[in-house]
C-alpha cells in the first residue's frame, strides 16, 4: 500500500461535519460583496492581503478574539444574493477538495440586519448549496446554529425543524463558550429531542469538562463540536497506560462523535500544536474522532490540508484516513440508508482505488 501524498489526499472522498459558512468565504468574494453592498469596514480590499489578515488576526490564542473577525464576513452576508453566492461557492470549493458529504453551519440570526427574515436566510443558503452542488459529486446539508450569547435558540431550533425535510439536518450552538454553558439553552434542546431532531453542541473548546458534561448529560447532544478538553478526563501513566474518567469513558462507550478541528484549536489556544493535539491520543484510544476545518478562511485551511498535517505529524496511512472518513459518515445527521450508501458506494471504493494506485491489485 502506498503512502498518502497531498495530491492523493485531495482526491480521497472526505466527509466534513464541522464547517462554518461564514468562516469559509473566498477573499475575492468578500471584496466583491463589500463593494456591492457598501460595506466599508474591511481592513483591506486586496484579496491576497485579506486572506493573510484573517489568518493572522485569528491566531491570537483566544476564542473571543478569533470570533471578532467574523464581523467582516457576516457584514457582507446580508442579502439573498450574497447568501446564495457564498453558499454556492462553499459547495464548489468543498467539492473541488474531494468532499463528498458536508454539513455546513451558520447562524441565521446574524444575517437579518438588512431586513431578511430568518426563513429567507435559510431558503437562500439552501438554494446556494443546491446551485453549487449541481453536477458535482457532493451533497451539502445545513446545520442551523444559535448564538449561545443570545436568547434565540428556541426560535432557531423551531426553524431547523421547519426546514428538516428540505436541506436542514440539524442544530448547533456556537460563540463564546466561557460564561455561556449549554444548559442556558436547555429549552431548545428539549424541544429538539421531543421532535426527534438531531443536534451538536460546541463544547470543550474554550471551557473544560463541565461544558462537555452538560452538553451530553443535560442537553442530550448527539455530537460534540471540538470536545478537545475531554483529554482532561484521561490520565496516561508513565508506562503509557491510559485511564479514562467516567465522562471520557461514557463518550467513548457511547461512540459520541468528536468534531475535531486541529488548526482552529491551535489558533484559539485549545491545543498547543498539531503534535500535542489530543486527536493523536483519542484516535489511538478509538474514540469516535472526525476531522474538520471549522473555518477555512480564518484557519487558512481545507479538509485536505487538515489531513496532510495529521499524516505529516502522526504518520497516518490510508487506513487511518479511511477510518476518519467512515467515522464522520456514520456520525452524519442524514438518514441511515443514505449514510450507508455513501460509505459503500463512494468512500470505501474511493479509498481502495487510492490505496493501491500504481500497484498490482
Ligand atoms: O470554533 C468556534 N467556536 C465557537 N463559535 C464559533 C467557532 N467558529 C465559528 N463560530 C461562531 C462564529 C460564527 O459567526 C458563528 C456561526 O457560524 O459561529
Ligand atoms: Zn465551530
Amino acid at each position: 500500500m502506498n503512502q498518502p501524498s497531498p495530491a492523493a489526499i485531495r482526491k480521497a472522498p472526505k466527509v466534513l461535519l464541522h464547517d462554518h459558512l461564514d468562516g469559509g468565504l473566498r477573499p475575492e468574494s468578500i471584496v466583491d460583496l463589500a463593494r456591492d453592498s457598501g460595506y466599508a469596514g474591511l481592513p483591506t480590499t486586496d484579496p491576497g492581503n485579506l486572506r493573510t489578515w484573517f489568518a493572522e488576526a485569528s491566531a491570537s490564542g483566544s476564542l473571543e478574539r478569533y470570533l471578532e473577525t467574523f464581523s467582516h464576513t457576516v457584514g457582507v452576508m446580508q442579502s439573498r444574493e450574497a447568501l446564495v453566492r457564498v453558499a454556492a461557492e462553499c459547495a464548489e470549493d468543498l467539492a473541488d477538495d474531494g468532499v463528498v458529504y458536508a454539513e455546513v453551519r451558520y447562524a441565521p440570526e446574524l444575517h437579518t440586519t438588512a431586513g431578511l427574515t430568518l426563513d429567507e436566510v435559510v431558503q437562500a443558503v439552501i438554494e446556494g448549496f443546491e446551485q453549487g452542488s449541481a453536477g458535482r459529486p457532493i451533497k451539502v446539508r445545513s446545520l442551523l446554529t444559535a448564538m449561545r450569547t443570545q436568547a434565540r435558540s428556541r426560535e432557531i431550533a423551531e426553524l431547523a425543524v421547519r426546514y428538516r425535510d428540505v436541506g436542514v439536518v440539524g442544530f448547533d450552538i456556537a460563540g463564546a463558550e466561557a460564561g455561556y454553558p449549554p444548559t442556558r439553552h436547555l429549552d431548545a434542546f428539549e424541544y429538539l429531542q421531543r421532535e426527534n431532531a438531531h443536534f451538536t453542541i460546541h463544547a470543550g473548546e474554550a471551557f473544560g469538562l463541565p461544558s462537555i458534561w452538560q452538553a451530553i448529560q443535560w442537553c442530550g447532544a448527539d455530537r460534540l463540536g471540538h470536545g478537545v478538553r475531554i483529554i482532561d478526563d484521561i490520565q496516561v501513566s508513565p508506562d503509557g497506560e491510559p485511564k479514562l474518567g467516567r465522562l471520557a469513558a461514557y463518550v467513548r462507550d457511547k461512540r459520541i462523535p468528536l468534531e475535531m478541528c486541529p488548526t482552529s484549536n491551535i489558533q484559539t489556544g485549545a491545543a498547543k500544536s498539531i503534535a500535542e493535539h489530543p486527536i493523536g491520543l483519542l484516535r489511538r484510544l478509538h474514540f469516535r474522532v472526525t476531522v474538520n476545518t471549522d473555518n477555512r478562511l480564518m484557519s487558512d485551511t481545507t479538509p485536505s490540508q487538515e489531513f496532510v498535517k495529521l499524516v505529516e505529524t502522526f504518520g497516518y496511512g490510508w487506513d487511518d484516513l479511511q477510518w476518519f472518513a467512515v467515522n464522520a459518515m456514520k456520525s452524519a445527521f442524514i438518514p441511515f440508508d443514505e449514510r450507508l450508501a455513501l460509505i459503500n458506494g463512494q468512500i470505501k471504493p474511493g479509498f481502495a482505488k487510492l490505496k493501491w494506485a500504481g500497484e498490482a491489485q
